[in-house]
């Protein structure tokens, strides 16, 4: 998907040249009664055909409708497929695009309508007590990081201190989130004690944080324009991992991919920052965040197949995995066949589609979050490498990026991010 604003067409009654309904799924919902100025345009390659709607170039003349550009035209998605009834059927790509144009135009509105201030010279919000506690509660999210995960830390050390000091925070909540359904406690959780964990989140947000650990992410999201709906989306994810066991297909693994890692994506770039010298569109740059996200997930799911066949969890989709002649026994009998071995060859193959996707935006950073977020880009696509080193035993084998050479990646990292942010 390209980063050219799409109108998604929820439903779309008519016949070709008098379209009469059409509903927009943006924030405003459009609805056009009367569609009479609206004429839909078939594209010579493609044609109609009953029960579903290939791509088409919508031009429309629509006046008085807010935040609608007069005569501009934008492809419609060709993924959108309608049913006999004409309703149609959204892919979970689609209802993410969503969320990521949504985050992009807040983010642009909350830069607009705040002072331009760089966010190293923003005070940080004065919370109940002395100062002091907040550094305090900072340097302990640094902690956790730097014990849970090497990699992100190694990251964050390139950073500037206040952005730093943020990502250790939102990785916290993140860990904190992630462990209440994978941790030493998750045979207990619920979707009870989820939904106190959302209302516990929106205290945060409103200044209200529970303890000092919250209290840094509600320091670091008075600070940036981070908005909670990924937090949310992130719980989300969490309550598919209480009951959801098996994935039908990729659209419900990316899905549940956007609502893990995408997510941290989104949350991350408020904090990260966008160049001043970018030329990339808001929403490019939330692609590709959502695309690490992504890719990193997808990763993180090869790594770990033989570890969550053993807690009952495949992730890999189903439908993919019975075309590859493969099935749940084969993976919890962990033989790594010349079959398995051509499956992950194309499972790895489309994991790095997403790194690569998210490679080519990150020049488009704040210029001091390049390096490390490169650096966490390499190391974590480094693990599919070392998969394939394994010889794809991803069953009974963890693939891990060494000490050495995650630290001789730091130079590449450092040398991959320098230059100006690309030409669009
Ligand atoms: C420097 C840097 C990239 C910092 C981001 C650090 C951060 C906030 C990470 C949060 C990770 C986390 C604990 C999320 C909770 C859910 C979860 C576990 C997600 C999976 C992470 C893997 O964690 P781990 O390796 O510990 O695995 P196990 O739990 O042991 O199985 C995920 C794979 C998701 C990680 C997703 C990201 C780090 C996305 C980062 C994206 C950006 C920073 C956007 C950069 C912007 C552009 C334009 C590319
Ligand atoms: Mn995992």
């Amino acid at each position: 998907m390209g980063c050219v604003p799409n109108i998604e067409v929820s439903s779309c009654y008519g016949f070709l040249g008098s379209v009469r309904e059409v509903k927009f799924l943006d924030s405003s919902k459009f609805i056009f009664q009367d569609l009479g100025s609206i004429r839909v345009k078939q594209d010579k390659k493609l044609r109609w055909r009953f029960g579903s709607l290939s791509t088409y170039m919508l031009k429309y003349s629509c006046v008085g409708q807010p935040g609608l550009e007069i005569g501009r035209s934008f492809p419609l998605l060709s993924n959108v497929l309608a049913n006999p009834a004409g309703e149609v059927a959204v892919s979970s790509e689609q209802k993410v695009y969503d969320v990521v144009l949504k985050q992009a135009s807040l983010v642009k509105r909350k830069l607009r309508s705040a002072e331009e201030l760089d966010v190293d010279e923003k005070p940080d919000i004065v919370l109940p007590g002395n100062l002091g506690l907040l550094s305090e509660a900072y340097d302990r999210c640094g902690e956790i990081c730097a014990e849970y995960a090497k990699t992100f830390y190694l990251g964050t050390l390139l950073m500037t201190p206040e952005r730093q000091r943020a990502i250790w925070a939102i990785y916290v909540w993140c860990r904190r989130t992630d462990d209440l359904v994978d941790g030493p406690n998750a045979s207990h959780m619920t979707p009870t004690a989820l939904d106190r964990w959302e209302s516990r989140l929106e205290d945060l947000f409103q200044g209200r944080p529970f303890d000092m650990l919250d209290a840094a992410l509600s320091a670091t999201v008075a600070k940036f324009p981070v908005d909670i709906q990924p937090f949310k989306d992130m719980i989300e994810g969490m309550r598919m991992d209480l009951w959801k066991t098996r994935y039908k297909n990729f659209d419900e693994l990316y899905l549940y991919c956007y609502y893990v890692a995408g997510t941290v994506g989104l949350m991350s770039v408020p904090v990260m920052g966008i160049s001043p010298d970018s030329q990339a569109t808001t929403e490019c740059v939330y692609n590709a965040a959502l695309a690490l996200g992504i890719a990193n997930q997808l990763t993180n799911i090869l790594r770990d197949v033989g570890e969550d066949a053993n807690r009952g969890r495949i992730y890999l989709p189903q439908d993919e995995l019975a075309q590859a002649g493969l099935s749940d026994e084969d993976i919890f009998a962990g033989k790594v066949t010349d079959k398995w071995k051509s499956f992950m060859k194309s499972q790895i193959k489309r994991a790095r589609k997403f790194f690569d996707e998210a490679e080519k935006t990150v020049k488009d950073l704040n210029e001091a979050s390049r390096w490390p977020v490169m650096a966490s880009l390499l190391l974590y696509r480094r693990i599919l490498d070392e998969i394939e080193a394994n010889n794809y035993n991803n069953l009974s084998k963890r693939a891990y990026v060494g000490k050495a050479k995650k630290l001789l990646y730091l130079p590449v990292a450092y040398v991959r991010s320098l230059g100006p942010p690309p030409r669009k």
